[in-house]
């Protein structure tokens, strides 16, 4: 077991929100109207095709005002296109409308209505769809990292809470489009587990599936290995004059899986080659390229497995940490740096940009890396920055001050490894003031130097003078999607859940604080290991008050994990009276929404009304809760449970996991 020292509240790290939306082309499809009428070019994939036109689709809000690119662009088709998806566009031969409704018809639809379009759920139009793909929210559910998919594991998830679909030899996590897609979740369900580009095809090939769904890409659809029957084709041999003739079966798979995994890396690829303090360099895009990127926010130019730390072996300690990678993308309105630590590293980290430089440090296991890019051009705040967990994958998102494709990311220098001598101390401002209960507001701060991200169940500690002493308290941050959220939410900002104890030292003040007072902020801190998590299939989330604040990051990153699949997520949530319940209305929602997740408030003070569990923690309610045996270790354990709240509350929790049969490497108790 670990005792984290001095920590209360919770987790993430993930802060990259998108507050102001920008209807960029990727996202826009192409709808069945008549090409006269509307006036936005249409792309497939990452490219226009030069006749093809479009109108806004009409759940995005504004659907009489057409919008216009700024340089309507008549180019030859590009090669670069996907072209059995152009084959196949209706836009492509100008006459979309009749040859859409024709091959719906023919297609059906599962409720048998032809031209069955339904009417979206409030909060479900396209534009919430491209918001919640800016959220941060990782929609791939596999932590967002590229990887390989067979059809059999694609069967496995077809299942309206978890569902992939493929296309184009591409695999998506569709589960969070289902309630968007405008065909209606039961349209979309049909194409769950499977190769469902014909399916597709057949409904609306117009449709510019790869950007809607790009941030749901799990990766290249990977054909099985055939078995030993198939390979060598013993039913039918073929004599050897006839090798050339047709690839082989196994050829043939293998050669399908190559051009998915080549799929998968989008449009121009460049290898970065760059070692220490070397020059990134890549050949220039065409003039074609950079005229179909200019007036777009497409992808046009990515490197994968880019340098390596630059450490030299005479600089290396024998404990040096393993090299980081790092890739680069860029549109023609930002570029992206995403830096691997590798899978449940747990990083910690923050960027800024300077006057000539954009730095990212990144923090894992007592280790500091940096990662220095001078840029080709000047890159603008607000910086984004995000984590994936499972990958370990920290992605930094800076803007182009101007508008541009450039010839590379610029050049990169990686720091040689340090170790973290001392938590860092920044200040912050304060972006937002929100309530989640009558005595607890969420403060969102942002760091003024550039964003932040404290790894998942690790905190924060908040100074302040008073009088001549100064007062320290520790906060985990909440990440995205807890309490109340509106349009003013920040880019990275930190989340702070205060709950103001009159008596208290510093709670009164900051729960006085206001938007653009400056609070200063040291950390991150804690010794919560994410890898404990790894084969974990059953978690147990035990916390009391504000205790729950580092329960929630980890519980959206179990409910979000598919290897292995978390099968049940138990919350056991104490507070005094319904009142004192934080988060309340998300925890519902949640687990509305996932039957993986139960929830039980238990109230020491509950009034008459109450009907759920009462009074405090005590053997007899985990056993009514979760049963005589749940937590009883076995040889290869799968179950983990999380501890916090006031110390008295945590030690008793622990001892009771205990005698009921938890080892201490199963609990992890983050201690006040
Ligand atoms: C493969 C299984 C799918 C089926 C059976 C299906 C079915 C349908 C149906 C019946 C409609 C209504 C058609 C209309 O009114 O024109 C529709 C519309 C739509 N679907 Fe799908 N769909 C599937 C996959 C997808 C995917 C993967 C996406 C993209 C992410 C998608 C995006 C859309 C969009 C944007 C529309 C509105 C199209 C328009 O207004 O022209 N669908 N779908």
């Amino acid at each position: 077991m670990s005792i984290m020292a001095d920590s209360l509240e919770s987790e993430q790290t993930t802060s990259a929100r998108s507050n102001s939306l920008k209807i960029s082309l990727p996202t826009v499809m192409c709808t069945s109207e008549p090409p006269e009428k509307s006036d936005i070019l249409c792309k497939t994939n990452s490219f226009v095709s030069s006749e093809s036109k479009l109108s806004l689709p009409s759940n995005l809000g504004t659907p009489t005002s057409p919008l216009r690119l700024s340089s309507p662009l008549s180019l030859p088709t590009s090669p670069l296109n996907n072209t059995s998806q152009q084959n196949n566009s209706p836009l492509r031969n100008n006459k979309p409308q009749e040859d859409g409704v024709k091959t719906l018809i023919n297609a059906g639809s599962a409720t048998g209505n032809p031209r069955n379009k339904c009417a979206l759920q409030p909060g479900h139009s396209l534009m919430d769809w491209i918001r919640l793909g800016n959220s941060g929210k990782d929609l791939t559910g596999v932590g967002g990292r590229i990887r390989p998919v067979t059809p059999s594991e694609l069967a496995l998830h077809n299942k309206q809470d978890d569902a992939w679909l493929a296309i184009r030899g591409r695999v998506y996590n569709i589960t969070h489009y289902l309630p968007y897609h405008p065909g209606g979740p039961e349209e979309l369900m049909r194409g769950a587990g499977i190769d469902a580009t014909q399916l597709f095809d057949k409904v609306h090939p117009w449709v510019n599936y790869d950007s809607l769904l790009a941030k749901c890409l799990v990766g290249p659809l990977r054909y099985d290995l055939p078995d030993a029957e198939e390979l060598f084709d013993i039913s039918n041999p073929s004599p050897k004059s006839d090798r050339l003739r047709e690839p082989s079966k196994a050829q043939e798979l293998v050669r399908k899986s190559m051009e998915n995994l080549a799929n998968c890396i989008t449009p121009v690829r460049k290898k970065i080659t760059a070692k220490s303090e070397e020059n990134v360099k890549g050949s220039p895009p065409s003039k074609i390229m950079q005229s179909l990127v200019q007036s777009s926010d497409l992808p046009v130019s990515i490197s994968r497995r880019a340098a390596a730390s630059p450490a030299k072996r005479s600089d290396k300690s024998p404990d040096m940490p393993p090299p980081l990678r790092h890739d680069w993308i860029q549109t023609s309105t930002k570029l992206t740096i995403s830096v691997y630590t590798g899978p449940l590293a747990n990083p910690g980290g923050c960027a800024r940009i300077t006057e000539s430089f954009l730095l990212i440090e990144v923090a894992t296991n007592g280790w500091l890396r940096t990662l220095k890019i001078t840029p080709e051009a000047k890159l603008r705040e607000p910086l984004q920055l995000r984590v994936f967990a499972e990958s370990g994958k920290i992605e930094v998102i800076a803007y182009k001050e101007e508008t541009g494709v450039w010839k590379g990311c610029g050049e990169v220098v990686m720091g040689v490894p340090s170790k973290v001598s001392s938590p860092r101390t920044v200040d912050c401002r304060v972006m937002r003031v929100g309530r989640v209960s009558h005595d607890t507001t969420l403060l969102s701060v942002a760091p003024k130097a550039g964003p932040v991200v404290v790894p998942l169940g690790h905190h924060v500690r908040v100074h302040r003078q008073v009088q001549d002493s100064e007062c320290v308290r520790s906060y985990t941050p909440v990440g995205d999607g807890w309490g109340p959220t509106d349009s003013s939410d920040v880019f990275s900002a930190l989340k702070l859940a205060v709950k103001k104890y009159d008596a208290g030292a510093l709670s009164p003040h900051l729960s006085t604080l206001e938007v653009g007072d400056i609070l200063t902020l040291s950390g991150p801190y804690g010794n919560f290991e994410l890898q404990k998590l790894k084969p974990v299939k059953t978690v147990y989330f035990i916390a009391a008050g504000t205790g729950i604040t580092p329960m929630l990051g980890l519980m959206r990153f179990m409910l979000s994990r598919s290897h292995p699949r978390c099968e049940q997520a138990h919350l056991l949530f104490f507070n005094k009276t319904e009142d004192d319940i934080l988060f309340y209305e998300n925890f519902d929602e949640m687990a509305k929404e996932d039957n993986r997740l139960q929830v039980s408030h238990i109230l020491s003070d509950g009034n008459s009304s109450w009907t759920g569990h009462k009074g405090r923690i005590t053997k007899q309610i985990l056993v009514d809760i979760l049963g005589k045996d749940a937590m009883k270790c076995i040889d290869k354990c799968t179950h983990f449970a999380c501890l916090c709240g006031p110390t008295e509350f945590t030690h008793t929790a622990l001892d009771l996991l205990k005698k009921q049969g938890m080892k201490e490497n199963c609990i992890h108790a983050f201690m006040g």
